[in-house]
């Protein structure tokens, strides 16, 4: 099962709604579920167009009370308080990391810390300057709520974002990040990680 994009946050939707696509998959059986995302990259070693294997996240919104699980838990699909120390599969990881070798590609394919915040905005310097602090390597604003909501439902996720804009982390510059720029960072030729995808 593909979902054509997705839904988020920042048009509306209740957390709960952006990941309904995520039970109805549950619901036919799938129980593996693959996630991509765009991303601004905070670490200073990526550059655009590179990959970046998510092996952890933090959830903004989460720290204040935001949460796709708010209300009562409906235990068909997962417990009340279901843990996310594990939440992006090692073994999967592990699997795309030696098909990653195999085709030479480590250059541009890392693996990192993604933090979701809510947007539609870009981050401030300020702001990324502290997510970096925090231990994120890329920012977005998806994936997150998805994830715990796949993992409430015990799914197995690996998840993975394209770096589609080095974030400005210093107020001397006069640039701004524009998602056009983001959209066009990969309207040519598919990046040389999509075999490995
Ligand atoms: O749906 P994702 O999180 O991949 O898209 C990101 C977040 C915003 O929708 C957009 C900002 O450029 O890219
Ligand atoms: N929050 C956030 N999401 C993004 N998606 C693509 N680039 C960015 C970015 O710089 N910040």
């Amino acid at each position: 099962m593909c979902m054509k994009g997705r839904v988020h946050r920042y048009e509306g939707y209740p957390m709960w709604k952006t990941t309904v696509p995520i039970r109805v998959m549950r619901l036919v059986g799938v129980s593996d579920v693959i996630i991509s995302t765009a991303t601004g990259g905070l670490n200073r070693g990526y550059k655009i167009g590179d990959v970046m294997i998510i092996k952890d996240h933090i959830n903004m919104p989460g720290f204040s009370g935001d949460s796709p699980l708010i209300g009562k838990n409906d235990e068909r699909f997962g417990p009340r308080f279901p843990g996310m120390s594990n939440a992006y599969d090692k073994q999967l990881r592990q699997e795309a990391k030696n098909v990653v070798k195999e085709m030479g590609i480590e250059e541009s394919v890392h693996e990192g810390v993604y933090v979701m915040l809510g947007g539609p905005s870009y981050e401030t310097v300020a702001e990324l300057r502290l997510l970096r602090l925090l231990g994120a390597d890329a920012v977005g604003m998806s994936t997150v709520a998805e994830v715990v909501v796949a993992r409430h439902c015990g799914m197995r996720v690996f998840a993975f974002s394209l770096i589609t804009n080095k974030c400005i982390m210093d107020w001397d510059t006069d640039d701004e990040p524009l998602h056009t720029e983001m959209l066009s960072s990969h309207s040519g030729e598919p990046p040389d990680q999509m075999p490995a995808v």
